[in-house]
């Protein structure tokens, strides 16, 4: 990724107006919410006081920063280390456990966002390995596929130290998603049954150094497809929230030792809008690379989403009409492989009328 390819440059509606500069200065928010979880610890807790933030942070952002989150600091700098070895090795290496268009996980180079072409690289890997989805996109094919995880040889410990991080976000993922119930009126274990096949997945983005940052996206805008994510990140930044409110861009404060949450378009259409999915997108510099890892919290394949019943009345009609999951998924990610024809494949094509 030496020279700025075409494929590259954002639309100029579209390029960061407040990149990192070489310094790496930023415009800073402490507006996106900071949730402290220590109270969780305590098996007896009341629950009521968290969810009741949460909620706060759900409708007016769709993001929040969780501290105190139970994770031990230093799984996470384990496997922060292991990532930026496999990162660090030749493209030749990567490539051999290289993502295809039937296994979407494994490392990519080439991750197109709204078919503009993100200045990254990325590996991915299911939680559960296997993992069953549908054989194509096509709505009336019930054939399914059972996907396994491409694992690398080295670094040695890669896949161990993956897999044990996996198990303990999967963890928090499920806490958050017990306090997200709670602070809806629900029953805390609600959308559990949702998950017994999940197609969860956790990625690691690594976002090289960029020649010229005001052109491109390490990411490009976008909303998260799934339930929530659980985002973990280093100390660079260039994670930017679209406010729900006005659509202004704010700069995510980094904190390595706190995760981001964010809500994704399931979550959007079972609260039938009340919560909000933000788009987002990471900026790049041309002196430092950044890691991040986010965990998508994806339900079983075969979830039909809509908005939940307990949710809906009279003065609040469904905003969206069903849809499968698994079928959607099977979508997303050949949009993801490579340029469509159409822009993109968003939750806005089951609005209801
Ligand atoms: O790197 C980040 O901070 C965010 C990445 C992201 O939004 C994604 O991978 O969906
Ligand atoms: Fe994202």
């Amino acid at each position: 990724m030496g020279v700025l390819d075409e494929a590259f440059i954002q639309a100029p509606e579209h390029r960061p107006k407040t990149h990192l500069t070489n310094s790496g200065d930023y415009i800073l928010s402490n507006e996106i919410p900071t949730i402290d979880l220590s109270s969780l610890q305590d098996p007896h807790c009341d629950k009521t006081a968290l969810a009741a933030e949460i909620a706060e942070a759900c409708m007016r952002w769709g993001f929040f920063q969780v501290i105190n989150h139970g994770l031990s600091l230093d799984l996470m700098r384990r496997v922060e280390k292991t990532v930026a070895e496999f990162f660090s090795l030749t493209l030749e290496e990567k490539r051999r456990v290289k993502r295809d268009e039937v296994n979407p996980m494994g490392y990519h180079d080439g991750e197109h966002t709204k078919n503009v072409r993100d200045w990254k690289e990325i590996f991915d890997f299911f939680l559960q390995d296997s993992t069953t989805v549908p054989a194509t996109t096509e709505p009336e094919d019930t054939e399914l596929r059972k996907l396994t995880n491409p694992w690398p040889q080295n670094p040695s410990d890669f896949r161990e130290v993956c897999q044990e991080y996996a198990r303990e976000v999967e963890k928090l993922a499920f806490k958050l998603l017990e306090l997200i119930s709670i602070s809806l009126g629900l029953p805390g274990d609600r959308l559990t049954g949702y998950f017994k096949d999940q197609t969860s997945f956790l990625r690691f983005n690594h976002y090289p150094p960029c020649p010229n940052p005001e052109l491109a996206l390490g990411v490009g805008r976008h909303a998260d497809a799934g339930v929530i994510t659980v985002l973990a990140q280093d100390s660079v930044g260039g994670l930017q929230v679209s406010r729900r409110s006005d659509g202004q861009w704010f700069s995510v404060k980094p904190n390595p030792d706190a995760f981001i949450i964010n809500i994704g378009n399931c979550m959007q259409v079972w609260t039938n809008d009340k919560y909000w999915s933000a788009e987002h997108r990471v900026v790049v510099n041309s002196s430092k690379e950044r890691f991040s890892m986010p965990f998508f919290l994806f339900p079983s394949h075969d979830t039909n989403i809509e908005p939940l019943k307990e949710l809906i009345s009279e003065d609040s009609p469904p905003c969206y009409k069903k849809y499968n999951w698994g079928k959607f998924f099977a979508a997303r990610n050949r949009s993801d492989y490579k340029k469509l024809q159409t822009e993109s494949i968003q939750i806005d094509r089951f609005k209801a009328a």
